[in-house]
């Protein structure tokens, strides 16, 4: 850009740089879809709270790049269109400077060949005229921390009044919001609670953000995202039958044939396929909420918690404190969750047929893919037993949780957060008060030296 000769020409370089905003992308390699994420920020501000947004999401088509096992060629390939959309939204003079990144979550932790797939991924990002900062798997952990950070961020919870800073024992780590991330392959908790301290290590997060304590709470349940939860349920109610199911988690007369060995395909199910004398399940819906709601109970293993308090399979769950957003794919809605009992019943008294149900349904949500739709019973009981029997959301509970799609103009997941933390973003001590912007000190900076050359 011609901004190296002269102190002069620095300057004004220095100058138009910061009233350019800035950019950031960030790749969500979902195990269901890839999400591809613009962020962008006034670089004079950049270590304030709340003012990096989302300006673009592309959603790749597709697979997720889990998918992809077989061909991992096809994993970079299918990024491609996205990472064009990119280079539209970014101006071109900032593309080298624009850092992307890819994380991918919970599909990726279950499959043994995954460097395979994210060298593929990387070829893709690294011929983009992007600033490649990585493409990587990131632990479950990682994933309800910025999950946590970008809520928090995006509510502005991380601003403090200026007179509280003189009173440090006043600061209390209250006034966050807890984050629940309904994945695929795996969901998320995380939260500041009251009790402590928190008594498995592995749950425990400690942060220091614009000068502020938090110990934070958080676990990742991989196989417990929607797609593996639907697995583990097959697989348990597999056992006690003869290859024909009737199913009360999907629509009445709904029909699907599925190979026993496409269940028995990841760590999820462990074991059970080879004792198994039939080689495909025959699953027909028989819509009931009630018996939809016990057969996935059971995939909820209460027996035993070595803490003094636990969710479900043994892993420690603190008792839950203060708000919490729900950050579901944007596509689901609320109406989903809260409809699940009559999207189960419904229409039982009908003959229902497939395709009688799947009209009825469809009319009420025209935009929502069959392939979810099919599912939509399963998915509202599950969300509901997740919170309720999983983590123990009462009645009263219920009323601090918030469906959360975006907020403002950026989306609820870990993508933000990520990108925060990756590019110092979030500073550990409150930025100090500047007397002047930056822009007005280059400003007098430029005065004064070309008043020298003068
Ligand atoms: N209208 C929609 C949109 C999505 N889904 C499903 O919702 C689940 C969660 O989607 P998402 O949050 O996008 O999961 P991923 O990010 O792909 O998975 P993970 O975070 O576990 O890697 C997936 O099973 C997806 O198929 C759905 O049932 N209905
Ligand atoms: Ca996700």
């Amino acid at each position: 850009m011609g901004c190296t000769r002269g102190l002069l020409t620095r300057c004004l370089c220095g100058i138009t740089g910061l009233f350019y905003p800035q950019y950031g992308i960030v790749l969500d390699a979902g195990s269901s879809h890839t999400n591809l994420y613009v962020y962008e920020w006034p670089a004079e501000k950049e270590n304030d709270t709340g003012v990096v947004h989302q300006v673009e999401v592309c959603k790749v088509e597709g697979l997720g790049i889990s998918g992809y096992s077989q061909d991992t060629e096809k994993a970079g390939l299918s990024l491609q269109r996205c990472m064009k959309r990119a280079q539209e939204v970014v101006p071109e003079h900032q593309h080298r400077e624009t850092p992307v990144y890819l994380g991918a979550t919970a599909g990726m932790r279950l499959l043994s060949i995954a460097d395979r797939v994210l060298s593929a991924v990387e070829k893709t990002l690294r011929s983009s005229p992007f600033n490649f900062q990585g493409a990587r798997v990131i632990s479950g952990q990682e994933e309800g921390a910025y999950g946590w950070i970008t809520i928090n961020y995006l509510l502005g919870n991380f601003k403090q009044p200026g007179w509280l800073n003189f009173l440090p024992h006043l600061r209390s780590s209250r006034g966050t919001s807890g984050a629940l991330d309904l994945g695929g392959a795996s969901t998320q908790i995380t939260f500041v609670p009251d009790q402590e301290p928190i008594e498995s290590q592995e749950n425990s997060l400690h942060f220091r953000l614009y000068g502020k304590n938090y110990k934070v709470y958080t676990h990742s349940f991989l196989c417990y995202g929607k797609d593996q939860a639907l697995r583990l349920k097959l697989a348990s109610d597999l056992q006690a039958s003869n290859g024909s199911l009737l199913d009360p988690c999907f629509h009445p007369g709904y029909l699907r044939i599925m190979n026993i060995s496409d269940l028995y395909t990841n760590p999820c199910i462990a074991n059970g396929e080879q004792q198994l004398p039939f080689t495909q399940l025959h699953l027909q819906g028989n819509g009931d909420y009630q018996r939809c709601r016990m057969t996935i109970q059971k995939i909820f293993n209460t027996s035993h918690c070595p803490y003094s308090s636990c969710s479900f399979n043994g892993i420690f769950l603190p008792p839950l404190q203060g708000e919490f957003g729900v950050s579901l794919d944007a596509r689901y809605t609320w109406r989903e969750v809260s409809g699940a009992s009559q999207a189960c019943d419904n229409h039982v008294e009908q003959q229902a047929s497939k395709v009688f149900v799947l009209l009825q349904v469809k009319a009420e949500f025209p935009k929502i893919k069959e392939k979810y739709l099919s599912e939509y019973c399963f998915s509202g009981t599950y969300i509901l037993s997740l919170l309720e029997n999983g983590y123990g959301f009462t009645m009263e509970k219920w009323q601090s949780i918030q469906f959360l799609g975006k907020i403002g103009s950026s989306d609820a997941g870990w993508t933000l957060g990520y990108m925060l933390n990756l590019t110092n973003m979030i500073p550990a001590e409150k930025p100090p008060t500047r007397p002047l912007s930056h822009a007005s000190y280059y400003f007098l900076l430029v005065l004064s030296s070309s008043s020298l050359s003068l």
